[in-house]
């Protein structure tokens, strides 16, 4: 058994690069929503295909080859999915990717991945990951579900609001230290709890820059 806490959760920007796809099931069919999702250019290979797929291949947007599994389709990939219903061939895709540097996710065999899907929620700019390394998905899905009770559309708005605010202050502020200070003072100001209430409006740029000259020079 692996040890446990042996992954490094990180956010991957797959916006443009090419990601390939093997197996043309349900569980395919989930991989590259999520990777569509996230902008990357998909191709799958499969000798059929579910009918979500399908339709995404109608109307362009992937690429599908019609056939099995062949050594060395994997080059070229930035990232892999093994999804076919063949253990023995999701295993001969994973090692052709490790040996040649690619990501590869094998969804029969946790082992065998140099990633790991976690289960995710997402408010606009807020994205909350759960993994169990693979000890039980549903679970991690379940957690998911309470969290995305706990952190409504407030944190929408907020998190919109921050990013502004930090390009502001990023842009208008020299000092690393008075950058922090201001940071660390925006996170305490109560806009959650305004935006909760119903009290709070966008700020205008002249209420932003008045608030970074009043709290720089506190
Ligand atoms: C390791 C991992 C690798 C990976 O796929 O990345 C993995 C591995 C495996 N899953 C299996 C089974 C199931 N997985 C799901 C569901 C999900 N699985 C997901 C992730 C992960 N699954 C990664 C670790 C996640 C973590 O860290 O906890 C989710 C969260 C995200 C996603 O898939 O993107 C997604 C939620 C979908 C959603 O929320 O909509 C369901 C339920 C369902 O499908 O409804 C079942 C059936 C019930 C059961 O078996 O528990 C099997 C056995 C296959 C077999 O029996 O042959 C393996 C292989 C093994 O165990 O080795
Ligand atoms: N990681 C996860 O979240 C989960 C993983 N699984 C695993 O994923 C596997 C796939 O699940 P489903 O999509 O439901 O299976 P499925 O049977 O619906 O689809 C398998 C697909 O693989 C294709 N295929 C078979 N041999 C191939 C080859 N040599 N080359 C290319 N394509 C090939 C088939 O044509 C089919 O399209 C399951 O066998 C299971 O081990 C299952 C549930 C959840």
């Amino acid at each position: 058994m692996r040890a446990v806490a042996g992954y490094i959760p990180i956010l991957l920007d797959c916006e443009g690069r090419p990601c390939l796809v093997i197996g043309g099931g349900m569980i395919a069919e989930r991989k590259t929503q999520a990777l569509l999702e996230a902008k990357a250019m998909v191709t799958v290979i499969s000798p059929e295909l579910s009918q979500g797929l399908f339709t995404l291949y109608e109307t362009n947007r992937i690429m599908w080859e019609r056939r099995v599994f062949a050594g060395g389709d994997t080059q070229g990939y930035w990232m892999v999915h093994a999804t076919t219903d063949q253990e023995m061939v999701n295993q001969r895709i994973a090692e052709e990717a490790n040996l040649k540097g690619i990501l590869v996710n094998v969804a029969s065999h946790t082992e065998a991945s140099t990633f790991l899907n976690p289960a995710v929620m997402r408010r606009g700019r807020l994205t909350i990951a759960v993994s169990t390394e693979g000890a039980g998905p549903i679970v991690a899905t379940n957690i998911c579900k309470l969290l995305n009770e706990e952190y409504g559309d407030e944190y929408e708005i907020y998190l919109d609001f921050l990013y502004l605010m930090r390009a502001e202050i990023k842009k208008s502020v020299n000092s690393p230290k008075q950058r922090h200070k201001l940071l660390r003072k925006l996170t305490e100001y109560p806009i959650l709890e305004e935006i909760r209430q119903g009290r709070f409006k966008a700020w205008s740029e002249t209420q932003i820059h008045l608030w970074i000259a009043k709290n720089e020079e506190d």
